[in-house]
């Protein structure tokens, strides 16, 4: 069976005016709750990269860990978790970030990445782009090439996967919500 944008919506839930009126929440708790989903939502970035020349896989705190820990487990790669500040311990470096409903900052080890590290890196949603952008600034300062991102959902509207592409990224969503 094919597994599509389709099938990838099915497993997601949205919540009107959460956190603040307006936004119209995606919700991937329902992943986690439902085995088979699970399965499928990991096995497709399996299939996508397997054959792939990525050396490290980075993923954004908290909701990118999810999958990307098991993803990282399924294709043996390195996993660095690029966090909110002030959680991880030892020398680090961050960047400042704007969000759809906030502000915050990312922070990553100082010794997390090297030169010529190849990384996909992994987020559960793309709104505005702003964490991913963040996030990448992080990952560049080490020396690192981003390969790809990779995230479950896309929200075109808001023009984040727009902006990576533009910076000549590609983007990888196993499904978008847009104009709704
Ligand atoms: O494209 P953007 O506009 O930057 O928005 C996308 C980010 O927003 C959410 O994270 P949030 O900061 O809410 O954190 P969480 O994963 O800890 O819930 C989501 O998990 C992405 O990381
Ligand atoms: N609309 C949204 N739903 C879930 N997570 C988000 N992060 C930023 N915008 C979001």
């Amino acid at each position: 069976m094919l597994f599509d944008d389709f099938y990838f919506k099915s497993l997601i839930r949205t919540v009107e005016d959460w956190p603040k009126p307006g936004i119209s929440f995606r919700d991937i708790t329902p992943i986690f709750s439902n085995p088979k989903g699970m399965r499928m939502v990991v096995d497709a970035y399996v299939h996508r990269y397997i054959d792939s020349d990525i050396t490290h896989i980075a993923c954004i705190d908290a909701r990118g860990f999810l999958i990307a820990s098991v993803l990282a487990y399924e294709l043996r790669k390195p996993l660095v978790l690029v966090r909110k500040k002030g959680k991880l311990p030892g020398k680090t470096i961050s960047q400042a970030y704007d969000l759809e409903y906030g502000s915050a900052e990312l922070e990553i080890q100082e010794d997390a990445l090297h030169e010529g590290a190849q990384v996909l890196l992994f987020d559960d949603l793309i709104a505005t782009g702003g964490t991913l952008v963040a996030a990448m600034s992080l990952l560049k300062q080490q020396g690192a090439t981003i390969k790809e991102v990779a995230a479950i959902i896309d929200l075109p509207d808001l023009g984040g996967s727009a902006k990576i592409q533009e910076m000549d990224i590609p983007v990888f969503a196993l499904c978008a919500f847009e104009g709704e």
